[in-house]
């Protein structure tokens, strides 16, 4: 993961429809967007199909307003902006897993998984990640301070899910970071997913097990300074016990995104993010 994103070129963000149960029944939502234009424009506020709420409050004078979060909490696919990058697209399903097998895959993997903590060069010889992960891959894989080696040792739910994830959406996963949060105070920061060992435009599957937690994301494409940061648009998405979230298309180059720590106490949760790497990289 990457906290200053590079710039792709076009992308062809093209999702194959998950097929049988998993099927969406909700139609894509557009959440209404103009790239060129974040304040100050006499455009109309944009509005999101899904709940109705003004995105960008545009004042008068030029006046910069920080625009109202977006939560998402639906399954459907949301396409959350678009740029010269292209499409980014989200899609959700809430209820991915039946609660019963969310139930007992979420023990499986904290009791299977070999959890570690990693040290965050990028913060000091000691700084310590807020959370323990596990990475499963045939290449090893470095972001953030961070070198995952190479592991191909998968526990064999992992496989299942996996190929599962691969058959339903017509993808190549190959790889994948596991995440445990222990608690509340454990938390992944602002970045994106979007090293270049992951290709253009990197597809990401993510399973959720446990507590829920609040997943957020920012857009970038407009960010000149650390000023703008406050003005990007936000959105929430809580990913539940059983939830699968994919984001797509241009989403990791212009959006970045985080589990903030919670000032309320959270239970464990485990969180599972598939992603494809290309070994020549
Ligand atoms: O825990 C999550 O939902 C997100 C984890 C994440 O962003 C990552 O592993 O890159
Ligand atoms: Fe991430």
């Amino acid at each position: 993961m990457s906290a200053n994103p590079r710039k792709s070129s076009r992308v062809q963000g093209s999702w194959a429809a998950p097929s049988g149960k998993q099927r969406p029944t909700k139609s894509s939502t557009n959440i209404n967007y103009n790239s060129s234009a974040s304040w100050g424009s006499q455009q109309e506020p944009r509005t999101s199909v899904e709940s109705g709420v003004k995105l960008c409050a545009i004042a008068p004078n030029d006046v910069r307003v920080v625009p109202k979060e977006i939560l998402i909490q639906n399954e459907g696919e949301h396409v959350i902006s678009e740029t010269s990058n292209g499409s980014s697209i989200i899609k959700f399903y809430p209820n991915f897993f039946e609660k019963s097998d969310a139930n007992w895959m979420f023990e499986t993997l904290l009791n299977e998984v070999q959890w570690r903590q990693n040290t965050n060069l990028k913060y000091g010889p000691d700084a310590l990640e807020p959370r323990l992960t596990a990475w499963f891959s045939d290449y090893s894989y470095s972001y953030s301070g961070i070198v995952q080696q190479a592991n191909p040792h998968w526990q064999p739910l992992l496989v299942a899910l996996r190929d599962r994830l691969n058959k339903l959406h017509n993808y190549k996963f190959n790889s994948l970071l596991a995440n445990l949060y222990r608690d509340g105070h454990d938390s992944v920061d602002w970045h994106t997913d979007a090293e270049a060992a992951l290709g253009k435009s990197p597809p990401i599957a993510s399973i959720s097990f446990g507590d829920t937690r609040n997943f957020e994301l920012r857009e970038i494409s407009e960010v000149k300074s650390d000023d703008d940061l406050a003005y990007c648009r936000r959105i929430r998405i809580p990913l539940t016990h059983g939830s699968l979230l994919l984001m797509t298309g241009a989403t990791q180059h212009d959006w970045q995104h985080r589990v903030p720590k919670e000032y309320h106490d959270r239970k464990e949760r485990v969180n599972l993010t598939f992603r494809v790497m290309f070994p020549s990289s």
